[in-house]
């Protein structure tokens, strides 16, 4: 069965790339002028440079003809979702919708499944989420991702259809622990980065990441969330990936806080907003989440990387 992937980003591009093995995909772009310049090209040049598109993919800038399949992977950033579900909800209407997005949706709290239930009821929500970067995928090689899906019998169903030759489908029905690891794993990595560009060292980027995952586990689980999705590739996979690798764009943030530099903010980093958005929800439901607030300090430029790591050691001392 045909699919399209709707967002011509880094990671739509090359699930695209990807999942032509399995048959004629589609590529929707919101951008005409990027269409013209992919079709021609057979590249993505402006997210994906140096991977070519295969034959079996092609790009269009028609949501009509991109909407013709009744799979549908949407692979835009999580404060934009929304936004995309409600101008094209005509054509997206009872389709099944496979959200490729990390992140808590600011104003609301809530995470892509959530977002897709609400803005788009009639459609059949999904999310693909895991260790995963774009340009490993496009290069064919091997990677392990999280499908989750309420749905039993359809997750099966997307678990078959979405699985590649390099792109192997682990499935969930927590769709919540899915959502909630892949969100917050960011937000640890921009701290990692925060740690390792200021020079303190891979001890203390091992503790942040322990910590930090002991917060991802207690908001995740407070919200309804399995621990074990928490363990698992959507959770401490993603975690270890994104918190160690300069190809992660949050860590890559992260860095440039450590180092007291400026970051393009053109570059798509999910952690940033779902930092703020996880703080005010942990406020909320008062849960204690040091890290998170004080990335969302650091971000907002509140707090100085020596302030941050005074005030985290100077926290009472607790059991572990
Ligand atoms: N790049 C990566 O390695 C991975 C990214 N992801 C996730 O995928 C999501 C997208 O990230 P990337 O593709 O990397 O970002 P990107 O910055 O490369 O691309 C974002 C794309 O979304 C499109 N877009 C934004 N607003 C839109 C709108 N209103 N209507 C239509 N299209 C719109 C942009 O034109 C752009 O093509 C994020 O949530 C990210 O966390 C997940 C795993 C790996
Ligand atoms: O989600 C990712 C890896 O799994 C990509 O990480 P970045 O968005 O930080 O680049």
């Amino acid at each position: 069965m045909s699919v399209s992937v709707l967002g011509s980003g880094a990671f739509g591009t090359a699930l695209a790339i990807s999942l032509s093995g399995n048959g004629p995909v589609t590529l929707w772009t919101r951008n005409p002028d990027h269409a013209k310049a992919m079709q021609s090209d057979r590249e993505n040049m402006k997210r994906l440079p140096g991977v070519p598109l295969p034959d079996g993919l092609s790009v269009t800038d028609s949501i009509t003809d991109a909407a013709q399949n009744q799979t549908l992977l949407l692979a835009v950033p999580m404060q934009k979702l929304r936004s995309v579900l409600n101008e094209h909800c005509e054509f997206l209407a009872g389709k099944t919708v496979v959200a490729c997005c990390k992140g808590i949706e600011l104003n609301t709290g809530l995470g892509p499944i959530a977002v897709l239930r609400e803005a788009l009821p009639s459609a059949q929500p999904a999310l693909l989420t895991g260790p995963s970067f774009a340009d490993d995928i496009a290069r064919g090689l091997p990677t392990a991702l999280t499908l989750a899906c309420n749905n039993a019998p359809l997750g099966k169903d997307l678990q078959q259809q979405l699985t590649t030759t390099n792109l192997r489908l682990y499935r969930t029905t927590d769709t919540i622990g899915a959502e909630q690891g892949g969100a917050l794993k960011n937000v640890m990595a921009i701290a990692c980065g925060a740690v390792i560009g200021a020079g303190l060292g891979d001890s203390a980027r091992a503790a942040l990441m322990t910590r930090g995952y002991a917060e991802m586990q207690r908001m995740a689980i407070a919200c309804g969330a399995q621990p074990e999705t928490l363990a698992g590739l959507s959770g401490f996979g993603d975690l270890t990936l994104t918190c160690s690798s300069n190809l992660s764009r949050n860590y890559r943030l992260g860095l440039s806080i450590g180092r007291g530099e400026t970051f393009d903010p053109t570059i798509t980093v999910e952690g940033a907003a779902t930092a703020r958005a996880a703080a005010a929800k942990a406020d909320d439901m008062k849960i204690d989440m040091p890290i998170t607030q004080t990335v969302t300090n650091l971000v907002s430029q509140r707090l100085t990387i020596a302030d941050a790591v005074a005030q985290l050691l100077a926290r009472p001392l607790k059991e572990e």
